[in-house]
């Protein structure tokens, strides 16, 4: 299954709510003749018409019948564009989880040109689909890869937001690029994320550095470093801890990372992931606010698209903080994630 059709099954829970809104709020308008509306009759389906036997040339000659004639699609309901519609489309987006600030400027930017048109919900859905697409394309950026060895990889975020697994997902599609990385098991203080690590290091083929718990996060990742480079690894990705309870020890524990790998490496960390759960909706927003306190954040993957009716958050991020999106995570195993595609992601998150 290609990933675009993997994304689109699985934005369902977030398409089908921005869908079934656009279909909502056109609907509610005027039905267009002959067209179903929801809670009415359903109109009596027709009679099943007898296949055409195919003629005798056509027969001889091993040729289909031509297929039936299809009954026409009743036409779409359509709704004026006025001041109404584009709040109910504004609600519609705002349900959706793009944020109000995002939600206001996409809808002025679809009713730019268009007020007063009788438009349908297929219209609307294209309109959205573009102007998703334009606010995502330039922050749809792979992983940038660079020649350093090693070239080290901070992956941060809150607990359970899916760092453990996108480090184990990556680790192995590197690994089977043909790159040699280490993991370093930096969440210290739970055993349980060292051991899921560990699982995934193993899956992956890949060296897992773990420390007793409770010891020095930053202690770990210097050993890391030194082995890394004793080693020649192309990278070195450090899992963090997400206990965002205690902020200031947290800044603590990145800041001291940071100043200890910088020893080995100046230029160290190439790249800062910071690790999103989309289920987590608007609330993602000011995760971003807080860990660009708490360190360098170079780029963002967003984990756990499938299963939300909030996709439409990442809309929101990449229009206020314009960070790379780096990759989205659409499931619990190793090819569910891949390269953000701003194109792919609209339709699919429009369900165009
Ligand atoms: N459905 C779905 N589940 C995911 C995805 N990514 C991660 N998960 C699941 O989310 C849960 C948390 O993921 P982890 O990778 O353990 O998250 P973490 O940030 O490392 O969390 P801690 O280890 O608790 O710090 C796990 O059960 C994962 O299998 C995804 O894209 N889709």
């Amino acid at each position: 299954m290609s990933f675009f059709t993997k994304l689109k099954d699985r934005l369902a829970g977030s398409s089908s709510k921005i869908g079934a809104g656009l279909d909502a709020l056109v609907g509610a308008d005027e039905p267009a003749p002959g067209a179903a509306r929801p809670g009415a009759a359903e109109p009596q389906a027709p009679a099943p018409q007898p296949a055409p036997q195919p003629g005798l040339l056509n027969r001889i000659l091993g040729r289909e019948a031509p297929a039936p004639a299809r009954p026409a699609a009743p036409p779409e309901p359509r709704r004026e564009l006025d001041d109404a519609m584009l709040e109910d489309l504004e609600e519609t987006l705002i349900a959706a989880d793009m944020g109000v600030d995002t939600a206001l400027r996409v809808t002025a930017n679809i009713a730019a040109g268009r007020m007063g048109r009788r438009v349908s919900a297929s219209e609307l859905r294209g309109w959205l689909a573009a102007e998703v697409a334009r606010i995502m394309t330039p922050v749809a950026r792979p992983l940038p890869l660079y020649a350093k060895k090693p070239q080290v990889v901070l992956v941060v975020g809150v607990n359970g937001s899916g760092k453990t697994t996108t480090i184990g997902k990556l680790a192995s599609q590197f690994r089977a690029a043909g790159k040699t990385v280490i993991i370093a098991a930096g969440d210290t203080f739970r055993a349980a994320a060292v051991e899921q690590l560990q699982v995934w290091g193993q899956r992956a083929g890949v060296p897992v550095m773990t420390a007793p718990e409770g010891s020095d996060p930053a202690s770990l990742a210097f050993d890391a470093m030194v082995r890394a480079e004793a080693e020649g690894a192309d990278l070195l990705m450090i899992d963090t801890a997400g206990r965002l309870q205690n902020r200031a020890d947290l800044m603590e524990e990145l800041a001291k990372i940071v100043r200890v790998i910088r020893k080995r490496d100046p230029s160290a960390p190439h790249n800062t992931l910071l690790v999103l759960d989309a289920t987590t909706g608007q609330n993602a927003v000011s995760q971003v606010e807080t860990f660009r306190k708490l360190a360098d954040v170079s780029g963002l993957v967003m984990t756990k698209l499938d299963g939300t009716a909030r996709g439409g958050v990442l809309v929101a991020l990449a229009d206020k903080f314009g960070l790379p999106i780096h990759a989205i995570g659409v499931g619990e195993q190793i090819d569910d994630l891949d390269a953000f595609d701003a194109d792919d992601f609209a339709r699919a998150l429009v369900g165009a």
